[in-house]
């Protein structure tokens, strides 16, 4: 399914603007929304997910109207929210069985065989029995995506779902994400550049409710070919001096001493190395360039 997103924009009452003339296509592949803390990406989620409305724009869900046709929409969407809220002392298996009958499987042995599979699925067969409750920060991940796949939706939108997990976690909850059906839109919300990298052929970058990128990782890779360049600054003058003069993408502290990422077509001067380009460099340099023109 696609989902057509135009001229979204959104001011909340105290008066942030959230979304401002906002337009994306996804297409029926991951797509890594990609945005700093505030950038409005749960805004944009909430709106997609029906939760809100924005002040204008328009999103289709191929013919489906999202913002009239609102149970339409329900009926082909997971959701896992960035707070999934409080978390019963129900187990993970009453909870899916639950939701399930919430989303109109009334069927019992359809049921049982679906919510058995995404336990499963999701590797919480073992745990099925405790409660939530008392489920690690990836495990609570992992039944988010149970509780989204439930009822096979078109539609998967999970907002910042890595944030908090250890690196063991966040790889098995990556692998989970990436086994989920090529047939299904999945939207991955986040502020780690890595998740995008590992998983999406397609993203967008957004900063303060704007649109800064709209593309494949490996296009936006390729424009940087031969124009990142590197080099160790042991001191905060030097650093400074660096960033007045030219276009620092990005300082790293390795070993105490600054790694300056500068952007250039050609050396930028004596020290510097070429290296290559990474996705995190492509959304620096994105953010960098809206914060310069605003
Ligand atoms: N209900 C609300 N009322 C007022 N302001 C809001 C509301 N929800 C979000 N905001 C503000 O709108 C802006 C965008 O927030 P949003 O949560 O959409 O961003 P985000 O990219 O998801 O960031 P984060 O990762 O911090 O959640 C922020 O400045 C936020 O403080």
């Amino acid at each position: 399914m696609a989902l057509t997103i135009q001229g979204l924009s959104k001011t909340y009452p105290n008066g942030v603007k959230a979304l401002r003339n906002l337009s994306l296509t996804i297409g029926n592949q991951m797509f890594g929304l990609l945005g700093p803390n505030g950038a409005g990406k749960s805004s944009l989620m909430r709106t997609v997910a029906t939760l809100q409305d924005p002040d204008t724009g328009t999103i289709f869900l191929d013919s489906l109207d999202v913002l009239k046709e609102k149970d339409a929409v329900r009926k082909v969407l997971g959701y896992l929210p960035q707070e999934f809220g409080v978390y019963p002392k129900m187990s993970a298996l009453d909870m899916l069985q639950h939701l399930a009958v919430m989303k109109g499987i009334t069927n019992k042995t359809e049921r049982n065989q679906m919510v058995d599979a995404l336990l499963n699925q999701t590797n919480l067969w073992d745990a099925r029995k405790k409660a939530l409750s008392t489920y690690s920060g990836g495990m609570k991940q992992r039944f988010g995506i149970a509780q989204a796949l439930l009822a096979n939706p078109k539609l998967i939108i999970v907002d910042e779902p890595t944030a908090g997990l250890d690196p063991a976690e966040r790889n098995r909850f990556l692998n989970l994400l990436s086994s989920i059906g090529s047939n299904v839109t999945v939207i991955l919300s986040t502020h780690i550049v890595e998740d995008v990298r590992e998983l999406c052929p397609r993203m967008a970058i957004i900063a303060n409710g704007e649109l800064l990128l709209e593309g494949s990782p490996a296009e936006a890779l390729y424009e940087l070919k031969g124009k990142i360049w590197s080099r160790v600054v042991s001191t905060d003058e030097e650093l400074r001096a660096l960033e007045a003069s030219l276009n620092v993408i990005s300082t790293h502290l390795v070993g105490g001493l600054h790694e300056v990422r500068i952007y250039a077509d050609s050396s930028p001067g004596e020290g510097f190395t070429p290296v290559d380009s990474g996705l995190e460099d492509v959304y620096f340099l994105n953010l960098g360039r809206q914060t310069k023109t605003n």
